[in-house]
């Protein structure tokens, strides 16, 4: 691709660095409590009814009240977005990937301001806020000149006499839901791919993150974007989402977030709605249970560290978090010790301080489903590491490893999303990749080895989406790994991906005699 390369990511041993993060903490806290209308049709709407976003790390510290959209403002940005189509679907590609650049380069500037946000409202640690926030980034810069490739359909053959073309043309509404755990990047990243093919959005970002989602929309504001081209409608998931997957204006559903949620909109999207005359595009990016597999021969130390890092991580909150780890039984004690002694070394506490490289979960719902699979975990492992919670302050879980479990165990099989790390025993690399397999997820996986022909046997049986070599199974990056998931993991869009804007798009062949 032309000129695309990563954002970098930010450097906080560098003095001016970590300066003017704590400048941009210091602006967000000053703007802390405020008030944000939905928009719709680009007008601002408040309702009575609230989402109160609060800081998971002080849980009384509230971040802004943001307006719900109830159903009858669901219908009128439905209204507005089928209104804005019809002009934004004309739209050059061109102007419309350059809104996408514009806003890419709004962002660069504010940087550690919208990372700032991020560290507020979700409790992400300094390294990790910034790299959600240079993943935002890199999707509009990659999606702005994906849409440039295509804007021109791709090749097919003529014949003498016969001029064939095959192009791409948007496919209408789309309804974007988005997940709390990248709030910036995923809600980002999923609605501009859906703008730049020319589509209109109605955006439900998750309740517990919506004001960075706000922020975001005045940033497309500000580049160019035409009103009732994206329309934020928060709100409830059960409410207002079922009401717009079930819409027969709706033409697609761009969804990212748990399983189940994710399996209830794949189905609601395959009834037909009276008046309904196409089939709903479902594009849904779902959980994990993510395994890290460690050889005898290998960099122990490479191991231990990498399931650390991927498995602590943002509290264990990604879908691509380690959340298992079979370790073939040669080096297995070596391992868990080594693990063990990494785990209890990490420093936890308040994210505004960069001291710290664990915080929060998200809300005391997160806290209550991990403290119980704690619980269940002391009954099917050996506790190594963590155990313990505390909510007195902030949702603090702290992390925690279980050795010696049953590869059937719950802890082994379910995903808990938090910081959580089961870990078991193989006889050999081979049954380490069955038992790696053993699960109906298949998102994210790594195998640390120095056995070349065990890279190529795992490289073909490991059955997951983003596999992962001498390394942890987080942090794929847009243009680089392409992100998404088999199985229960979701439809395999590949985020970030070169095939993920054609999912957006409907491509039209026309053939002309002459
Ligand atoms: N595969 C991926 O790329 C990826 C990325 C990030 C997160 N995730 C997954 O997301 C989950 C965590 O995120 P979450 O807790 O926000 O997930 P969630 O499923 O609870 O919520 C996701 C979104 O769906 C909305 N929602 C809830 N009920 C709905 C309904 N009936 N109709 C329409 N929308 C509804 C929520 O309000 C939210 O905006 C984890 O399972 C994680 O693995 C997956
Ligand atoms: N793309 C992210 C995970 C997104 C889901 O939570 C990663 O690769 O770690």
């Amino acid at each position: 691709m032309i000129n695309y390369k990563h954002e970098p990511f930010t450097d906080f041993s560098v003095e001016e660095n970590k300066q003017a993060y704590l400048e941009a903490l210091k602006k967000v806290e000053s703007q802390l409590g405020a008030d944000y209308p939905l928009i719709i049709g680009g007008e601002r709407i408040t309702t009575e009814e609230k989402i109160v976003s609060y800081n998971p790390a002080k849980k009384t510290e509230v971040i802004g009240s943001v307006s719900k959209a109830s159903k009858d403002l669901a219908e009128k940005a439905m209204q507005e977005a089928d209104k804005a189509f019809k002009s934004w679907k004309k739209v050059k590609p061109e102007i419309r990937a350059d809104v996408l650049f514009k806003a890419a380069t709004i962002i660069r500037r504010r940087k550690h301001e919208f990372s700032a946000w991020l560290t507020k409202e979700a409790g992400k640690p300094w390294n990790e806020a910034d790299a959600d926030t240079a993943e935002a980034i890199d999707f509009l810069e990659y999606y702005g000149r994906q849409m440039l490739e295509m804007k021109d359909g791709r090749k097919v053959e003529s014949r003498p006499n016969e001029y064939n073309r095959y192009d791409y043309i948007p496919l209408g509404i789309g309804i974007v839901i988005s997940p709390w755990n990248f709030p910036f990047a995923i809600m980002a990243g999923t609605t501009v791919a859906a703008v730049v093919t020319g589509n209109t959005v109605l955006l439900k970002p998750a309740s517990t993150t919506p004001v960075v989602a706000y922020k975001f929309i005045e940033v497309l504001e500000e580049a160019g974007l035409p009103k009732g081209v994206v329309n934020f409608v928060p709100g409830s998931g059960a409410e207002v989402g079922d009401y717009l997957v079930d819409h027969p204006k709706t033409r697609f559903i761009s969804f990212t977030g748990s399983r189940d949620v994710g399996l209830r909109i794949n189905e609601r999207a395959s009834k037909l709605s009276p008046g309904q005359i196409w089939i709903k595009r479902v594009i849904a990016e779902m959980g994990g249970k993510d395994t890290i597999v460690v050889d005898k021969d290998a960099d122990l130390e490479l191991a231990a560290q990498s399931i650390v890092k991927s498995a602590f991580g943002f509290s264990g909150q990604k879908c691509s978090a380690c959340s298992r780890v079979v370790i073939v039984k040669d080096v297995y004690d070596q391992v868990v010790n080594r693990v063990e002694e990494l785990t209890k070394s990490l420093t936890i506490g308040d994210p505004s301080d960069n001291n710290n490289f664990m915080a929060t979960v998200i809300d005391s719902a997160a806290f209550k489903k991990i403290s119980e699979y704690i619980e269940i975990g002391k009954t099917e492992g050996r506790l190594v590491a963590g155990g313990t919670a505390d909510d007195s302050v902030g949702y603090f879980v702290h992390p925690t490893v279980f050795a010696d479990v049953d590869p059937e165990a719950r802890i082994m099989k379910e995903e808990i999303f938090g910081p959580v790390v089961a870990i078991t025993k193989a006889d050999s690399f081979e049954e380490a990749i069955d038992i790696a397999n053993n699960t109906e997820y298949g998102l994210t996986g790594a195998v640390i080895t120095n056995d070349r022909m065990n890279l190529e046997y795992a490289r073909e049986e490991f059955h997951v989406g983003n596999l992962y070599f001498n390394r942890g199974c987080t942090g794929a990056i847009v243009g680089y790994q392409p992100f998404g998931g088999f199985n229960m993991s979701g439809t395999d869009s590949k985020a970030g991906g070169p095939d993920y804007l054609t999912l957006h798009m409907q491509a039209k062949t026309t053939s002309e005699a002459f």
